[in-house]
């Protein structure tokens, strides 16, 4: 259920990149049973990380807060509308819901006329055009090799860890 004390939180991390360099102002917080159990700011550029938005760092920490890789039953709360890699940590972790301040449209009026020095950029429709496509389909040119061996290893793992279970 929303609360805005936690949108009003993650708003405020993202001030932070105001005067911390090398962060993005985008903020976000993991709730899970009214608490915060992890906050994230985008350090892409202090991290030599472009996956490091605000969102990854959230859930990165709730992650290593709670010691897990399962937050279901956890909320997200962002400052802006999160990306196609963001939704995808956020599924894969298992996010139940997503509440956020500015839109795509609001951030993009925002920023996308600054010059690479200023910030790096993120091409948030190409993201969500080729994350929605099968391999084959997408603009990144993609081959497969030697998949005999890798799924051999998947095999073999597998087969471990079902006896392991
Ligand atoms: N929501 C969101 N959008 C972004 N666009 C570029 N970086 C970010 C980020 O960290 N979060």
């Amino acid at each position: 259920m929303y609360n805005e004390t936690f949108l009003r939180r993650a708003i405020e991390i993202s001030t932070q990149a105001l005067d911390t360099p090398g962060t993005e102002p985008f903020g976000a917080v993991i709730v899970k049973d009214g608490k915060i159990v992890g906050e994230g700011i985008n350090r892409s550029v202090m991290n030599h990380d472009p996956t490091s938005h605000g969102e990854t760092e959230a859930i990165r920490d709730a992650c290593r807060n709670l010691e897990t890789v399962d937050l279901r039953g956890c909320d997200l709360y962002s400052s802006c509308e999160p990306c196609a890699l963001c939704v995808a940590a956020m599924n894969i972790a298992g996010i139940a819901a997503l509440y956020f301040a500015a839109d795509m449209a609001q951030a993009g009026d925002a920023i996308a006329d600054l010059p690479e020095a200023a910030r790096f950029p993120v091409d948030v429709e190409r993201l969500t055009h080729e994350c929605g496509l099968a391999v084959a389909d997408r603009i990144m040119p993609a081959e497969q090799h030697l998949d005999a061996e890798a799924t051999k290893i998947l095999h073999d793992w597998a087969c471990h860890a079902r006896s392991q279970a």
